[in-house]
């Protein structure tokens, strides 16, 4: 095992470990991470989608040395900050009319949801909340309680109702989980759940930890019309599918609807810790002191986020994850003609998966396979991890600077990895430690 990473296991808790090879990191520039063995790995994940302009952005190095080169304190909560007003008033022009009130800032994902599912029910005095199967909406108590995804290791909150998201491979059609879903829908409100006592409903554009499912068209705009029609507020997350990585700027934005809440998180800061909630005035100004942690609001981090936006606009982010998606989804379309271990490649844009099955006629999950496949890529030089409620899809969310060749070389090496994998040449021992989700 190299150096660094059996230092870590000297120093370092296992408690945040979510681990698939020994990935030990000393720098890193644009798509490429440099490993501690001097190797250069090219990044499909971006840190789970954090690193959304990559790494080293001198966007980001400049806006981030100018905030601390006359630092505005480091704290919101009881001092305004031209960094947070700057960056409030640039994400509310960037969500629609419904949510275009208050800004929060937190430091991540997480603390974003949970203050969502604490100050939704304060505010509407509804006890309930409403999320789906396999949604990972963080990892604090509060968070993990509106979440759903089997591989978190916490309760549900008591006022939680879990509901089927729609997956299209997994039922044969878009079609077919579409209208199931929705009468699943339907029949709760009519039998078990009063939708009058539901505050909102927690939906990801893109499932993406749940499997990167794509919804159906016509899906969310059917649970739009339902909530409407019962008052429920919709809390669009978008922590790692938004901020231009679905091909639109927000991933709702493909299915038509409009949130009354959008969530914002990971790509954000650029690879900084903040987070986003963006909502109407009357929820998010129902209380004061409500949801504060010390460095919230950090006008450094705030700097970045600002840089990130802007960076996305100068640089036609945007369009660039449509284009280089486009490129890889050929690419792996190309590459699933080669590999019966592939069932399914879906996303949009940067945000894609790949469904990995022992026989693409029953769709059995091959999570072995999954497991050994990114330990393969990770030794030809390609970062990629897994995601799903079986352990089985392969996530790939590289920065939106990602370039076609860039692309191109990445599937290249999962190709590679795919074949030794099939061929069993990796040896499963490799996985001892890593223990993945
Ligand atoms: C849609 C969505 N919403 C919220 C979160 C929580 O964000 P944080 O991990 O920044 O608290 C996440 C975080 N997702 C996990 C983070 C833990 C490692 C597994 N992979 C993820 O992307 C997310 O995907």
């Amino acid at each position: 095992m190299p150096g660094l990473y059996a230092r870590e296991s000297r120093s370092v808790s296992k408690m945040a470990h979510l681990r698939f090879f020994p990935q030990a990191v000393v720098g890193g520039s644009g798509a490429y991470l440099t490993a501690d063995d001097g190797r250069q790995l090219l990044d499909f994940s971006a840190s789970w989608g954090a690193a959304s302009l990559g790494h080293s952005h001198p966007a980001i190095r400049e806006a981030v040395g100018r905030a601390l080169s006359d630092q505005a304190g480091a704290s919101y909560l009881s001092s305004a900050n031209e960094a947070c007003v700057l960056l409030a008033e640039k994400l509310l022009s960037l969500v629609p009319e419904r949510a275009r009130g208050r800004v929060w800032f937190g430091h991540s994902g997480s603390d974003a949801n949970e203050t969502v599912a604490r100050i939704v029910v304060a505010a509407t005095g509804r006890p309930r909340i409403l999320a789906f199967h396999g949604a990972y909406h963080g990892g604090t108590i509060g968070s993990m309680g509106v979440s759903g995804h089997p591989a978190q290791q916490g309760s549900r909150a008591e006022g939680l109702t879990l509901v089927p998201y729609p997956n299209s491979y997994a039922a044969g059609s878009p079609e077919a989980a579409r209208d199931a879903a929705l009468a699943h829908l339907e029949r709760l409100f009519a039998t078990e759940v009063p939708p009058e006592e539901v505050a909102a409903f927690f939906i990801e554009p893109i499932q993406s930890d749940g499997g990167m499912l794509v919804p159906p068209d016509g899906f969310f705009k059917a649970v739009e019309a339902l909530c409407r029609r019962h008052g429920i507020l919709i809390v669009s997350d978008e922590v790692k599918v938004g901020l231009g990585r679905s091909g639109r700027f927000n991933a709702f934005e493909h299915s038509g609807i409009e949130p009354d809440i959008v969530v914002f998180g990971k790509g954000l800061g650029g690879g900084l810790p903040i987070s986003a909630v963006v909502g109407p005035e009357a929820i998010m100004n129902h209380s004061v002191a409500f949801s504060l942690q010390t460095v919230h609001g950090n006008p450094v981090c705030a700097a970045a986020a600002l840089a990130v936006l802007q960076t996305i606009e100068r640089d036609h982010l945007i369009l660039n994850a449509d284009r280089s998606g486009k490129v890889l989804r050929e690419a792996l379309d190309r590459l699933t003609a080669r590999h019966t271990l592939i069932g399914d490649v879906r996303g949009r844009g940067l945000a894609l998966g790949i469904e990995l099955v022992t026989d693409p006629a029953s769709r059995e999950p091959a999570s072995r396979q999954a497991a050994l496949t990114v330990y393969r890529a990770f030794q030809l030089g390609l970062v990629l991890y897994y995601v799903g409620v079986q352990s089985n899809v392969l996530e790939l969310t590289p920065p939106l600077t990602l370039t076609p060749a860039e692309a191109e070389s990445g599937v290249a090496m999962l190709g590679q990895a795919l074949a030794d994998v099939a061929a069993g040449r990796i040896d499963e021992a490799l996985l001892g430690d890593f223990a993945g989700w």
